[in-house]
C-alpha cells in the first residue's frame, strides 16, 4: 500500500518510529486473530478502534489489543482521524459497503476474502478505486504468503520440473453449517484455489466445470463433497476437491504435475508420530493453526507497503470464476468464464 509506505518513509526521515494505527470491522474469529496477530506479532502497527455489532464482542478483542477504542458506528471508525488503515473481518456480504466508505475517505484498506459474493459488487469496487486513481485495496488471500505456496511457485518459475500440466487441489474442513448452499462451497471455500491457481500459473482461468458425487449424510442436504474442474489459458487442467463436511480435520494441500517433476504441497506441521504400528501426524481443527504464519506474513507486508497482497482485480477475478463455477454447478454443464481485460490500474 503505497500509502502506509508513504507513513513509514515519513517516519524513517524524522527518525521517529510510525506505529499504523489499524481500524478492525468485525470481531469474530478472523477479526480477533488479526487483531491478535497486530498486537503481538507484527511489526509497526497496533490496533486503533474496533468496531462489531456484538459490542460485548468488540469490547473483549479491544482489551487485549492494549485498550484499543471500541467504536459504536463503523462509518465513524473508517472516517476518523486516528485510524491510518482499515481490516475488514466482517460477514461476506457486508464487505463491499465497508470497502467503498475506505476508497471514498481515501484509507487503505485490507478485506478479508471474498472482496464481494456478486461480481457486480467487485465491479463497484473497481469503479470506485479508478475514480480514486491509486490502489488502496488488498484482499485477505493469504495463501499468497504461506512459505510452502511460495516454495511451489519458486520452484514452477525457476523451471525446475519444466512446463505444468496439472494441479491437483484438496481443501477439507471438518463441518460447516448443515444445509448451505451448495454454491457457498464455492464462493466462500474454493475461492482460494481459484485465486492461488491465477496466482500460481500467472494467467487466468478460462472453462469451469462442476462435478458432484452423492451428497455426504454428514452435509444436511448441502451438494458436498464438489469437483471443480478448471482450464487456463496455455491449457493447465486444474481439479479442486471442496469438501467442507470431511469430518476428521482441517486439511489443505496439492500436487503440481510438470514435464518434468511434480511438487507437492502437504500439510504442516512436519512432527508426526510413530507408534503401535501407526504412523500418525495431527490434523487442524480450522484454517487458523495450518495458515498462521500466511496470516502473520501477509499483515506484515501490508502494514510495510510491499503490496504483494492481492489486488482489488484479483478480487474481482476470484469471484468473476467463482460465479461461472456456481453457474456451471447448477446447469451442470461446462462454462466459459470469458474474463473482461484487466483495468489499467492493476497493469505491470
Ligand atoms: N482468509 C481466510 O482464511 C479466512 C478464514 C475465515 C474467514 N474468512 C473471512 O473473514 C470474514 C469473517 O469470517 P469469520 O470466520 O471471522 O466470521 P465470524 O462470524 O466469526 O465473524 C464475523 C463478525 O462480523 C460481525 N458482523 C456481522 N455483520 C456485521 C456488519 N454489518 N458490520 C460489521 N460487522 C458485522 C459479526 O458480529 C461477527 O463478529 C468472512 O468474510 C470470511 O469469509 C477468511
Ligand atoms: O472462510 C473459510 C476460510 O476462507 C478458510 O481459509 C477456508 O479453508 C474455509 O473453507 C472457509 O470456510
Amino acid at each position: 500500500m503505497r500509502f502506509l509506505a508513504e507513513v513509514a518513509q515519513a517516519g524513517a526521515a524524522t527518525g521517529r518510529h510510525v506505529v499504523k494505527r489499524i481500524g478492525i470491522i468485525g470481531t469474530g474469529i478472523m477479526g480477533a486473530d488479526h487483531a491478535r496477530l497486530l498486537t503481538d506479532a507484527v511489526s509497526g502497527a497496533c490496533v486503533g478502534g474496533v468496531f462489531d455489532p456484538d459490542a460485548e464482542r468488540a469490547g473483549g478483542v479491544a482489551a487485549r489489543s492494549g485498550g484499543a477504542r471500541v467504536f459504536a458506528d463503523p462509518y465513524a471508525l473508517i472516517g476518523d482521524d486516528g485510524i491510518d488503515a482499515v481490516l475488514i473481518a466482517s460477514s461476506d456480504a457486508t464487505h463491499e459497503e465497508y470497502v467503498l466508505a475506505c476508497v471514498a475517505a481515501g484509507k487503505p484498506v485490507l478485506c478479508e476474502k471474498p472482496l464481494a459474493p456478486t461480481t457486480e459488487g467487485c465491479a463497484r469496487i473497481l469503479e470506485a478505486e479508478a475514480a480514486h486513481g491509486s490502489r488502496l485495496v488488498t484482499v485477505g488471500f493469504m495463501r499468497r504468503f504461506d512459505p510452502g505456496y511460495t516454495d511451489l511457485k519458486a520452484v514452477l518459475d525457476g523451471g525446475e520440473v519444466g512446463i505444468p500440466l496439472m494441479i491437483h487441489h484438496v481443501h477439507r474442513n471438518p463441518a460447516a453449517v448443515p444445509g448451505i448452499p451448495g454454491s457457498a462451497l464455492i464462493t466462500n471455500s474454493a475461492v482460494h484455489e481459484l485465486d492461488i491457481t491465477r496466482w500460481l500459473f500467472g494467467e487466468e482461468i478460462t472453462e469451469v466445470a462442476v462435478h458432484t458425487p452423492r451428497p455426504s449424510g454428514r452435509a444436511g442436504g448441502t451438494r458436498d463433497p464438489q469437483l471443480l474442474i478448471l482450464t487456463t489459458e496455455s491449457g493447465v487442467l486444474a481439479d479442486v476437491e471442496i469438501f467442507v463436511n470431511a469430518r476428521y480435520g482441517y486439511e489443505v494441500r496439492c500436487e503440481l504435475v510438470a514435464e518434468e517433476g511434480t511438487v507437492t504441497l502437504d500439510a504442516p506441521p512436519p512432527t508426526s508420530l510413530r507408534r503401535g504400528g501407526l504412523h500418525a501426524r495431527e490434523l487442524p481443527a480450522d484454517w487458523r493453526p495450518r495458515f498462521a504464519e500466511a496470516y502473520r506474513l501477509e499483515l506484515q507486508d501490508w502494514i510495510d507497503g510491499t503490496g504483494r497482497g492481492a489486488t482489488a482485480w484479483d478480487g474481482f477475478a476470484a469471484t468473476y470464476v467463482a460465479q461461472a463455477c456456481v453457474a456451471a454447478l447448477e446447469s451442470g454443464e461446462r462454462h466459459v468464464v470469458g474474463m473482461p481485460s484487466i483495468p489499467r490500474l492493476y497493469r505491470g
